[in-house]
């Protein structure tokens, strides 16, 4: 698989604190990676030592298949980010703002108009920064970060203190960005529902430590359905499954059937039948996402 990004156990340490520990990302070309973690994990500073803005401790970061070491102003060409929130002149308008940076980047002014489409500012082009709102000076900052229509988009926590209707547009775009673009995101967030809508990898960082990183799918296989059955001689019903080689647990008076899939359902309640146990209820026990998130960084959880 190609890999735009590729770090290897990136580590910093700040005096004896270990905030990035080891940390191996891997981000597919095209994706949109989730990066994810709770205030402090240490995303930031990953985030901060991919873009050459501070050194790692040890380890290192490569991109578009080079180190940053060696090659860090022909690899941050191709490359946007939004890190903080972006700083402007209030007084100047949005395509003031821009095209101050334009002349610095290098790019035609052609550009201008294109990064104000995508990111749907154009309609206020001429207004003054001033009277921007958080999510459009969100935008407003994408729209920099693309001038030089990069291959990969860093974005540090791009909905921080936005309100619902900032954050959707902001989630729209990204989708947009990936899905016309074919831009490669990666998009930190400490809020797992904010990743779910948008990601399609997802890497979790807990204590300066990669906890887990693989697709989406996998992530919300991990949310599997358990089914409980509540029955009448609940540790009789616990033996014949057992005994029928269906994984069970027996917890509160109740029976967790590890496989909530249709036909295993199916056939415990057969199974149970047949030996004149009553079942008084099937029930779905599923964990969410967030649950899962959760337990993950709470049990620094290992694939
Ligand atoms: N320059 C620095 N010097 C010392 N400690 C730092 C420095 N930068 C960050 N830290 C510490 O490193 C830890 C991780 O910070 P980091 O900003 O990387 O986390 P984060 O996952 O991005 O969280 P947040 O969402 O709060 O920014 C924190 O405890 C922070 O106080």
């Amino acid at each position: 698989m190609e890999y735009i990004v590729q770090t290897n156990n990136l580590t910093k340490k700040f005096g004896k604190e270990l905030v990035v520990n080891g940390i191996s990302m891997q981000i597919p070309k095209g994706e949109v990676y989730g990066f994810l973690g709770p205030n402090g994990a240490g995303k930031s500073t990953t985030i901060r030592m991919m873009l050459g803005l501070m050194k790692p401790t040890s380890g290192n970061v490569e991109i578009f298949g080079k180190d940053l070491k060696n090659e860090r102003i022909n690899i941050l060409k191709k490359v946007g980010s939004l890190v903080e929130n972006p700083s402007y002149y209030p007084h100047l308008t949005a395509n003031e703002n821009l095209e101050a940076i334009r002349k610095i980047v290098g790019v035609p002014k052609a550009r201008l108009e294109e990064v104000l489409r995508i990111v749907r500012l154009q309609d206020v082009a001429n207004k003054k920064v001033k009277g921007f709102s958080l999510g459009m000076k969100q935008r407003l900052g994408i729209a920099t970060s693309l001038l030089n229509n990069p291959e990969l988009l860093i974005l540090d926590e791009p909905t921080n203190g936005l309100d619902p209707s900032g954050i959707i547009e902001i989630r729209e775009l990204i989708k947009n960005l990936s899905r016309e673009y074919g831009m490669t995101i990666l998009i930190s967030s400490h809020l797992l529902a904010e990743i779910d809508q948008i990601a399609t990898t997802v890497g979790i960082v807990n204590k300066g430590k990669m906890i887990f990183q693989d697709s989406i799918e996998k992530m919300r296989m991990l949310a599997q359905q358990q089914v409980i059955l509540r029955v009448s001689q609940h540790k009789e019903a616990w033996r014949v499954l057992l005994a029928n080689g269906i994984k069970t647990e027996l917890a509160q008076g109740a029976i967790f059937l590890e496989d909530g899939s249709d036909h295993h359902v199916a056939e415990a309640v057969r199974l149970l039948v047949q030996q004149n146990i009553s079942i008084y209820r099937v029930e779905d026990d599923r964990k969410s996402l967030e649950d899962i998130f959760l337990q993950m960084t709470k049990e620094e959880f290992v694939k």
